[in-house]
């Protein structure tokens, strides 16, 4: 017989010796919280190990822990104790490979999901990071952007990810629309592109309300224009406190859009979502929360680490009820946003093509002008 294959079936006849039997319930104390169903099997291999088949009344209906691991133990029937501590064993023998395993972290660009320019996806932890991948432009969102972000909320709705997150990589989180996404005009004139860029703000913003799991903004920087506007539609708002907020659309000729025009004035009332959408004030970050726009803002220094800890342990709540919980608090509004975001696309639609506008992209472009 060959050596090899001879060691391999002498392991496996093997039984677990009692040795074998406690350094696996002394290994299991080191593991990482393998889950309950697994806790569970843990349970009911370690009492049939040692006690044999289950010989204790079954626990009431209310008692749900002890009722559970009684049926745990009970289901093992007449499980030989010498087979309950083997498969005991092996069973930790397994936990811990694979703990092993995945505890050799992945450098970001191994997780990273391929196929997006403007963007770096990530999944894990059971989050599914979006991260606006411009820093040099400050994450000004392009037309490539608009369409990759659609992409990965769309790829994120399906995932196995319990939650979802957008943030910008480098000091912005976002610039707002790049001003150079009106120079391009197509052969069909002006018209045609400010018809096509209304109908791609629309299906944008359509995104962001359909999404159904929870959506959370990681604003590590200044915000500005849409990528303000459309905090509205997330279900948490975490800020650096170096995160600005600028809806600058008078000053751009232009008007809100994201539905701000209707989740602002909800949020912070009519007079203080005036100042910002038609005024174009700036908000500091201890401003946008005071306002109720910003969840919490955690000091600079300490932003990601904190904000991670915490989106961490909210990404191992069970990821059905979070999802039934934001279906239960945002769906008899989605008509209703869709509606909003359909009119203020047609509103934009015309504002593209006004002087007011084209002057100030201009001004701009030609770096006349700044915010
Ligand atoms: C499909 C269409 C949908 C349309 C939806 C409509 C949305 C409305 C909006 O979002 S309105 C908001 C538009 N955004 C702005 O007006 C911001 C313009 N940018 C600025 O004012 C400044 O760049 C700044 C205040 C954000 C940052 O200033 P700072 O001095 O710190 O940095 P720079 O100006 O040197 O920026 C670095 C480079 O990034 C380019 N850039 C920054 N923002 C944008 C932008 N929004 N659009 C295009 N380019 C932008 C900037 O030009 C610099 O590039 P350079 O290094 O090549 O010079």
């Amino acid at each position: 017989m060959v050596p090899a294959l001879q060691l391999h079936m002498s392991k496996t006849a093997m039984r677990a010796s009692q040795k074998d039997f406690e350094s696996a319930l002394s290994q299991v104390k080191r593991l990482k919280d393998p889950g309950n169903e697994v806790k569970l099997k843990l349970y009911a291999l370690y009492k049939q190990a040692t006690e044999g088949p289950c010989n204790t009344p079954k626990p009431g209906v209310f008692d749900l822990i002890n009722k559970a691991k009684w049926d745990a133990w009970n289901a093992l029937g007449s499980l030989p104790k010498e087979t309950a501590r083997q498969n005991y064993v092996d069973l930790v023998s397994g936990l811990s490979s694979s703990s092993d395993s995945s505890s050799q972290v992945k450098p970001e660009a191994d997780r990273k999901q391929p196929g997006y320019e403007t963007l770096v996806v990530t999944s894990e932890d059971s989050i599914t990071k979006i991260m606006m991948n411009r820093p040099a432009k400050k994450n000004a969102i392009t037309i490539q952007m608009y369409n990759e972000i659609m992409l990965a909320l769309k790829a994120a709705s399906k995932d196995d990810s319990a939650i979802t997150v957008l943030t910008g990589n480098g000091d912005y989180y976002s610039s707002g629309n790049d001003l150079s996404n009106f120079t391009d005009i197509p052969p069909e004139g002006i018209e045609e592109k400010a018809k096509s860029s209304a109908i791609l703000l629309r299906d944008f913003v359509d995104c962001f309300i359909d999404f159904p799991k929870p959506l959370i903004a990681v604003v590590n920087g200044p915000a500005v224009g849409i990528s303000v506007t459309i905090l509205g539609l997330f279900d948490t708002v975490y800020a650096s406190s170096r995160a600005t907020f600028h809806t600058p659309f008078s000053h751009l000729g232009q008007s809100p859009e994201g539905c701000s025009s209707y989740t602002f004035p909800k949020i912070m009332g009519p007079a203080k979502a005036a100042e910002m959408l038609i005024f174009g004030k700036k908000l500091t970050a201890a401003e946008a929360c005071a306002q109720g726009l910003v969840t919490e803002v955690f000091p600079d220094s300490t932003f990601q680490k904190e904000v991670w800890t915490r989106l961490k342990a909210y990404s191992k709540l069970p990821p059905n009820a979070m999802r039934i919980s934001k279906q239960v608090i945002r769906n008899r509004e989605k008509e209703k946003l869709r509606a909003i975001n359909a009119e203020e696309s047609r509103a934009l639609q015309e504002r593209w093509l006004s002087d007011e506008c084209t002057n100030a992209v201009m001004n701009f472009l030609t770096r006349k002008a700044k915010l």
